[in-house]
């Protein structure tokens, strides 16, 4: 694929994928997908696989990074406090989703993540990634969250899909933009075409400063569109230049009114920080709530999700809305951790990305296979039969060992 090159790899990089290819070996793995036991492993194939702008352009954070790093760094200030003597010969890690509209079997679901085609390992269809994505998603029994900017049409997303996997549940990422037809097209042929429900992503005003995509030059490869919204690039235009050029930055709470007045779908809104902001997506008729800083990726130096997420858990938990979080979720047991804190669900996005770039569709399979079966094992030696059961009692705040 044009956009894949061999030769940048650092030797660093280089180094880390021979030790990882030599850990397995020593454990008699037969070939390389086989030794990649965890995100991590994944994410270091990935990075050997992608070009340099592509992967800075994926993997990056804003600024200073520090909302990066924080995200992952999070999850240790927090510590499990697991029971003993529970039957847990059977985990139930089933999850309903928005009142009974979809069941899946683990609460591990697909981020939206725009531009996947860059990181589709199988050449000519550029239709291919984000169709992959969706059914590993399907096939696993989780939800899959198609932004408005992937690669392939978010029909040509579904259709195929639902042919294999006719419950195959897909929600459909909007950024609304300056052109209200066309975010109310797009909003109308998503429930036309079988998506669940609209998430409408609500800190992205602007883009953020990205500084390692900008100093590798990214932009879409000739070869991708962007077909929702059907957005051209031009030459020497960068995808921030793009994005300013269409989002919306007067976005606000009317425009959700008016987003429920134009469908039938549940609208659920993506990048909630805070307990007021909860409060008045409850109050403005939203189904559910992703706590979120977009992957740390619009502005830096905000509170990472999970330290985020108790205050707004405490705000509307009886409210009758779904809270859902992703960012820096790695492990099963961050998983866990989320779960016992009172979200109903997680999403990750970049370990998705490093499957997908390293074996495709079933890297994607792969990838959510390994967060669920690490997801199970936690739940087990945490004394935690059911979902349903996980509470702040099985958590711990490290550094003063006090309960949550
Ligand atoms: C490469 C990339 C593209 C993304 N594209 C979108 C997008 O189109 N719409 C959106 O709402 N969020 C987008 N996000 C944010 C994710 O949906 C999600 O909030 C965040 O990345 C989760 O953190 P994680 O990557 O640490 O799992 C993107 C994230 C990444 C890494
Ligand atoms: C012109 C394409 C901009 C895509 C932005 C997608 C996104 O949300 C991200 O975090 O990146």
């Amino acid at each position: 694929m044009e956009n894949r090159s061999d030769k940048k790899d650092t030797s660093s990089d280089k180094r880390e994928l021979h030790q990882a290819r030599q850990g397995a070996s020593n454990l008699g793995a037969p070939h390389l997908p086989e030794m990649l036991l965890n995100i991590e492993d994944y994410h270091k194939v990935a990075k050997t696989k992608l070009t340099k702008p592509a992967y800075h352009y994926y993997a990056n954070g804003a600024d200073d990074q520090v909302t990066l790093k924080d995200n992952t760094e999070s999850f240790k200030d927090i510590r499990l406090r697991p029971r003993v003597l529970v039957d847990v010969s059977n985990i139930n890690t089933k999850t309903n989703l928005l009142s009974g509209r979809h069941t899946i079997d683990f609460p591990i679901m697909i981020a939206p993540c725009a531009m996947q085609g860059m990181a589709w390992p199988h050449g000519n269809d550029n239709r291919g990634a984000e169709r992959a994505t969706a059914r590993a998603a399907a096939s696993m029994n989780t939800l899959m969250v198609v932004s408005s900017f992937s690669t392939t049409s978010m029909q040509e997303v579904i259709q195929p899909v639902r042919k294999d996997h006719p419950n195959a549940a897909l929600w459909y990422q909007l950024y609304v933009v300056k052109d209200r037809k066309l975010t109310e097209d797009m909003v109308k042929k998503a429930e036309k075409c079988g998506y669940g429900a609209i998430v409408v992503t609500v800190d992205a005003s602007g883009i953020g400063n990205r500084e390692p995509e900008i100093r590798e030059h990214f932009k879409l490869p000739q070869n991708l569109s962007l077909p929702n919204l059907i957005v051209k690039t031009k030459d020497g235009e960068t995808h921030s230049d793009v994005f300013s050029s269409v989002i919306d930055p007067s976005l606000n709470w009317k425009d959700v009114d008016w987003l429920r007045s134009v469908t039938h779908l549940p609208i659920i809104v993506k990048g909630i920080l805070s307990s007021e902001d909860a409060v008045l997506a409850v109050k403005h008729g939203c189904a559910a709530i992703i706590v979120s800083n977009h992957g740390a990726r619009q502005l830096d130096m905000v509170q990472s999700t999970i330290d985020a997420l108790p205050s707004i858990v405490d705000a509307v938990k009886d409210c009758g809305v779904d809270i859902y979080v992703d960012g820096g979720i790695r492990r099963g047991t961050d998983v866990l951790k989320c779960i016992c804190m009172g979200a109903k669900a997680v999403l990750v996005a970049r370990p998705i990305l490093w499957g997908l770039t390293v074996d495709g569709e079933e890297g994607v399979k792969k990838v959510l296979g390994l967060l669920k079966k690490e997801f199970e094992k936690a739940m087990m030696l945490c004394g935690i039969q059911d979902v349903k059961d996980c509470n702040r009692d099985y958590l711990l705040r490290y550094n003063k060992y006090s309960k949550l």
